[in-house]
This record gives C-alpha cells, structure tokens and sequence, in this order.
C-alpha cells in the first residue's frame, strides 16, 4: 500500500475536489443550495412572514459556524417547543414497537443526557457532545439543502450536517424536508450507534472523488439505507431510517406489510428509483449494520474511482492509497 500525497504523486486531473482534511468542511458553507428561506409554494409556513424571517434568522446563525466552533445555541419559542412536544410525544409511542432496538437503546440515554422531553427542543451542541462521545459522530449546523456530494463528503469524516429550525406549527406531523426533528428524533439515535457509524462513514468514504453517477448512486443507497432502511431483528423487522422514525404514518406504513420488501443488495439499491414526496412503494431490509457495511464496501471497489482512501482518526484526515 502506497500513500499518495507523497513525493509529487498526482491524482488524476479529472477527479472531483473532495475535503482532505476536517476543516475542509468549512468551505460547504458558501456552497449551499439555497439558504433555507425559499420556501417551495406547498410548505405550510410558504405564506407566513414570521416564519419565513425565523428561518432566515437561524440559518444565519448556521452561516457563521465554523470547525471546532461549539453549535450556537438557539432560543427556541413557545410555539417551536410545543410543535417539538407534540411530534416527540406522538412519535415516541411508536417506538417500542417500530424501531430497531439500537434506537430504542440509545433513546433514554439521550433523555438522561441531552435533555430530550417533550417540554423543549434539545440544542444541537449538547447533542454532538454525546455523539461525540459514543462514536466520534458529530453535528454541525447546515444552513439550507447541500449537494449530495458535500452531505456523503461529509459522513466520511463522521460529520453529519444537521438542519436546526424546526417545521411549520401548522402541520406538526409533517414535513417537505429536514427539520430538527427529523434529526434529533430519527437520525441522531442511530449514529451513536458504533456498527451504524462504521456503515454511515463507508457510504461517506465511497463518496470521496466520485464521479457524478456515482455518487447518485452513492445517495440512492443512502435514501434506501440511512433515510428509509428496514431492518431484521430475529424474527421481526424493524424500522431504522431516519425518514422512518421521525414520520409517524411512515413508521406505521413502512412494516404494515402493505409495501414490498427486498434484500439490501447495494448494486440493486442504487439502480432503483424513489419518490420523495409519497410512502416508498419498497424498501430494503439489512440483515445488519455490519453486513450492510460489508455489501457497501465491496460495491465502493466497483465504481470507477482510479484509487482508495483511508480515514486517519488521529490526525482527522483523509489518505489517498494508490492500490497500484
Ligand atoms: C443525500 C442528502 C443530502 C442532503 N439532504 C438529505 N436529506 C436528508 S439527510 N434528510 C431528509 S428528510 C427529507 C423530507 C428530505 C428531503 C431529506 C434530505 O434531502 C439527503
Ligand atoms: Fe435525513
């Protein structure tokens, strides 16, 4: 194994600018798609101007952030912690019988640790601090919608970029797009667990310098997986895609046996195609995070990316391995 990066070796001129290094984050910030505060005409704050400068408002506050920075905190009103109240309240009684029970293990130390109740909506610091702390996971605030690219680029560094305004009061249970309910209460459980975040950062690793077919299909795995996977636990299934645990008629639809259920086979996952706006018509079971890991893996040797890359937990960066 040769490290590339060392004595004047190149990579090929094609290859995507991909992060290096943890601070390399920073530079998503000026790349964001939109700033969050243009809102499609069917979201239910559309038509609320309050709602719409409360947007703008944290997503600045996203726009300062910068690695190493603790996650500004962020008063939240009445109104946003009782929208919060009434999704955590909902969704929690669906847990016992609907999520994988890495959720369901990890769910009361987060109401120990990060205050996690119906009353308020826990801040982001605090609950990177315990991700932080179970698998080296953190958060940093995300300012509007990132390219695919940057949001798996990141999970390579064990990064997951996290929405902090919270969805319209109107309609509480649901939501066009991430909000901090999805994360807190579908995505945030998960990566505290170790065999999950080993399976997250393969998908983020895969990414790095990928083409651009790859990495569609890279984020058709991770819709199928990270959003919307079903998993086997001994003779049940169980939910643990985020897009799952924080939609309370998903979460019921999803293991209602009404939709098809399929192997998770990663070559097959990234060729299938996915409405975002409906209940998946099919959805992929895992056997298990490892497994699922494993599958990724091998797939990642597949795409047509001339060299490999390794994750250096010490020094927080990426090396290139020219497997020549
Ligand atoms: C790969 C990628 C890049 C950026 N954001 C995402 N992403 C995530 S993590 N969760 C959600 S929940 C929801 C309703 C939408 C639309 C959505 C979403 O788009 C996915
Ligand atoms: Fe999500």
């Amino acid at each position: 194994v040769h490290i590339v990066g060392t004595a004047g070796d190149t990579l090929p001129e094609s290859t995507p600018w991909f992060p290096r290094k943890m601070v390399d984050l920073d530079t998503f910030a000026d790349k964001v798609l939109e700033m969050g505060e243009e809102l499609d005409a069917d979201h239910p704050g559309a038509k609320d101007p309050v709602y719409r400068a409360r947007r703008a408002e944290i997503t600045k506050i996203a726009k300062t952030y910068k690695t190493g920075m603790p996650i500004p905190h962020i008063e939240y009103t009445k109104e946003e912690n009782e929208t919060w109240g009434a999704v955590f309240n909902k969704l929690t009684t669906m847990f016992p019988s609907h999520a994988c029970r890495e959720h369901q293990y990890v769910f009361p130390l987060l109401v120990q640790n990060c205050h996690y109740g119906p009353e308020a909506i826990p801040q982001l610091d605090s609950v990177s601090r315990f991700l932080k702390d179970c698998t080296g996971f953190t958060l940093r605030p995300v300012m509007g919608l990132l390219t695919s690219r940057d949001f798996l680029n990141g999970l390579a560094f064990r990064v997951f970029h996290s929405t902090q305004y919270i969805r319209h009061h109107s309609r509480p249970l649901y939501t066009p797009e991430p909000d901090v309910c999805h994360e807190l209460l579908g995505h945030v459980p998960l990566f505290a667990n170790p065999d999950f975040a080993d399976f997250s950062q393969e998908i983020g690793l895969a990414s790095l310098g990928a083409s651009d077919e790859d990495i569609e299909r890279l984020a058709t795995i991770y819709w199928f997986t990270v959003e919307f996977g079903i998993c086997r636990q001994g003779d049940k299934i169980r939910a643990y895609g985020a897009g799952l645990l924080s939609s309370f008629g998903e979460l019921e639809y999803c293991l209602s046996g009404k939709p098809e259920l399929r192997p998770f086979e990663p070559a097959k996952v990234a060729a299938q195609k996915y409405p975002i706006t409906e209940y998946q018509p099919v959805y992929f079971v895992a056997e298990s995070f490892k497994d699922a890991q494993m599958r990724v893996r091998e797939f990642a040797t597949s795409l047509d990316r001339p060299f490999s890359v390794r994750y250096n937990a010490y020094t927080e960066s990426i090396e290139i391995l020219d497997s020549k």
